[in-house]
């Protein structure tokens, strides 16, 4: 039996990016039904997952994360979801071509509704505004009233995520042969009130289950060792991941593979590392060599769009596929030369055709024509695979 989730010790713990809606009269009871409600993932799924990460950690298959910078909650209904996955499908494809082997695929998808932002404000047409901070938040419209963060989305994320999950799960029933692995959930566990609303203990397995996604990860914004989203991740069963940037040094990398895989268990941990071209070279090799003098079997997975977020003459962020073809290889030659297995990519990608990343410079003057991302620039499919091609 699952009981209800424990206080347990990151709710003391200080955490960034978190809405402040404390205040809201619907937050105590948009909680208390997250509490009530029934976790979207099962153990069983979890440890499913688990084997196919260990196999990834272990030299014996590959990778694809891919999907939505944010997911809209008007993109959880079946057509929506056949396209994220097919285009998720494509990718792992590709992959599996380039390298003969076996390839997971692990979606943005279904609870990918939060999002940490560099500034809590941004100005539009002359007006301060909150920024959009994910669906589960808030939403992107410019206006006061639409940017009020509001709890009861926590809610509508839990119910668009039963909906997607339910579609991904017909789809793994389908596709349960041949080497395609998947496809799994995940998001960047970062809205606490909604991830602790999700947690379930199961006494027997002795351990908790976050019930929100197959596959959690920290962002770069939230890795703080003292900080509640690394202790919340560090009490679930699930396989989780944790981003790592530039500023990261061997120490406080080693601090965090410690607290998120002290029992050093293969594929328990990902490191997803997003330096950006300029960073890599210099900035990786260290952190590679700490992780593996200290012996974690980690997967190593290459994030290389975070690093390389540029806004182009007209205002809006895009990204040149030159710099993340750049990146992904520096990744490749560094981890390869330290003896360790390329798990893979960690990309953002868009199923329909969008003009958001661009091949380069030159480029820039065709964004406006179909930008339709919530936050951040998405490849398209083509340009995703043109990325493995060059990497793999
Ligand atoms: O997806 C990642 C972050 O949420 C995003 O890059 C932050 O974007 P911002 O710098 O526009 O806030
Ligand atoms: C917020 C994200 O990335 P990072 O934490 O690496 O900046 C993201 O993956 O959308
Ligand atoms: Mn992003």
């Amino acid at each position: 039996m699952m009981g209800a989730p424990l206080p347990s010790a990151w709710e003391s713990l200080p955490a960034e990016q978190q809405p402040e809606w404390d205040a809201h009269p619907a937050h105590a009871a948009a909680l208390g039904r997250l509490r009530g409600a029934a976790p979207l993932v099962t153990h069983t799924e979890v440890a499913t997952l688990g084997w196919g990460l260990a196999k990834v950690a272990r030299g014996q298959a590959r990778l694809v994360q891919a999907g939505d910078c944010a997911e809209s909650f008007y993109e959880s209904g079946a057509g929506h979801t056949a396209a994220k996955a097919s285009a998720l499908d494509a990718l792992a494809d590709r992959m599996a071509a380039r390298t003969g082997q076996w390839v997971l695929r692990i979606g943005r998808i279904a609870g990918q509704y939060a999002k940490p932002r560099s500034a809590p404000v941004e100005t539009v047409d002359g007006v301060t505004l909150p920024v959009f901070r994910g669906h589960m938040v808030n939403l992107e419209t410019a206006s006061e009233l639409a940017r009020r963060p509001d709890p009861r989305r926590m809610v509508w994320a839990y119910h668009a995520s039963t909906e997607i999950l339910r579609d991904l799960r017909a789809r793994r029933l389908a596709a349960a042969d041949g080497g395609r692995l998947g496809p799994w959930s995940s998001h960047e566990a970062l809205v606490l009130d909604y991830e602790a609303g999700l947690v379930r203990h199961d006494p027997a397995a002795g351990r908790s289950l976050l019930g929100s996604t197959h596959f959690p990860w920290i962002g770069e914004r939230t890795r703080q060792l003292d900080h509640a989203h690394v202790a919340l991740l560090a009490s679930v069963r699930n396989p989780v991941g944790c981003k790592i940037g530039p500023s990261t040094t061997p120490d406080i990398l080693l601090r965090l593979c410690a607290a998120l895989d002290p029992d050093r268990v293969p594929g328990r941990l990902s490191l997803i590392f997003r330096m950006g071209r300029g960073a890599v070279a210099e900035a990786l090799p260290p952190l590679v060599r700490a992780v593996v003098s200290a012996g974690h079997p980690v997967v190593w997975l290459s994030d290389p769009m975070h690093g390389n977020t540029r806004r182009a003459a007209g205002g809006l962020k895009t990204r040149y596929l030159a710099d993340l073809i750049a990146e992904s290889r520096e990744f490749r030659r560094v981890v390869e030369r330290a003896g360790r297995h390329v798990g893979g990519l960690h990309l953002e990608v868009a199923a329909e055709r969008v003009t958001e990343c661009v091949g380069r410079p030159e480029e820039e003057n065709a964004l406006t024509e179909r930008y339709l991302s919530l936050c951040d620039p998405r490849l398209t499919v083509e340009q995703a695979s043109e990325l493995i091609d060059a990497v793999f």
